[in-house]
């Protein structure tokens, strides 16, 4: 069988998309893993069905590239949102479900803005911060991040996500930020499901924006990642709780084509 798909990224977070309104695509771990494989497959770091809503614009059903449906994708989503639109589902704003829920989002001057979900607490611990943004973050501010070989990141990253208090409760997704001069961040990420480092996280800069409200960086809060920039804004409303947070960014199509399943 001959199976369409579309290959977008979101500041180097790459995702294949596969236009399901018809719900024909036949979802299993194995043949997710295999598209997503980067020799065998078309490679990415997750694969999203686009598919149909009795209520609102489209849902959003998000696989991580070990082939296993997961928690929220927040690049993921804003691809899939400049899809939407490029399908003409919408014209300014949308509004679609995904795993965690109801999002808003617009597409303006080839930037994606995508509502995320409210947080109501940070997790605050000696040396990390864990909150969750539609997917669980582990949050360190250090030095030198940006010198961070590929290999400490994941050697890191893995025992973090692994380790006895986060291994049991199905891990963790792990961001290394670095405080640059011009109140931004720089931030890598060692992401759960794909396991290895991702150019870019959308729910993990998010995490990170909101982490940084600690140490005083007000909204909005210009991050730095190895695929690109992004900004999120948001309103915090009390101690622990952030709400109207927009993780904000560009989300591009590389190509399209055609596979044997
Ligand atoms: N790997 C994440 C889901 C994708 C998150 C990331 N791609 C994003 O942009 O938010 C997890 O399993 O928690």
């Amino acid at each position: 069988m001959l199976l369409h798909f579309y290959k977008y990224q979101g500041t180097g977070n790459d995702f294949v998309i596969i236009d399901d309104r018809k719900q024909t695509f036949p979802i299993s771990q194995e043949l997710v893993a295999k598209l997503c494989d980067r020799r065998f497959g078309i490679g990415a770091d997750g694969l999203m069905l686009l598919q149909n809503h009795p209520e609102y614009d489209f849902r959003m059903v998000y696989f991580n590239s070990d082939g296993n449906a997961s928690s929220m994708c927040g690049n993921g989503g804003r691809c899939l949102v400049r899809f939407a639109h490029a399908l003409g589902i919408f014209k300014e704003t949308t509004t679609f479900e995904a795993v965690d829920g109801l999002h808003e989002a617009s597409v303006k001057d080839n930037l994606v803005y995508l509502k995320m979900n409210d947080v109501r607490y940070v997790q605050r611990e000696a040396g990390y911060d864990f909150l969750n943004t539609g997917s669980p973050h582990y949050v360190t501010f250090m030095e030198q991040v940006q010198a961070m070989t590929h290999e400490e990141v994941v050697k890191q990253g893995r025992a973090i996500r692994y380790n006895d208090y986060f291994g049991p409760k199905g891990g963790t997704n792990v961001n290394f930020v670095e405080f640059l001069p011009d109140n931004s961040l720089f931030v890598r990420t060692y992401e759960r499901g794909v396991e290895d480092e991702t150019y870019s996280c959308g729910t993990g800069v998010t995490a990170c924006a909101l982490a940084a409200n600690f140490h005083q960086l007000k909204s909005p809060v210009q991050i730095r990642t190895k695929g690109g920039d992004l900004q999120v804004a948001f309103n915090q409303v009390g101690e622990q709780e952030f709400t109207d947070i927009y993780l904000i960014g560009p989300a591009e199509k590389v190509f399209e084509g055609m596979i044997e399943i």
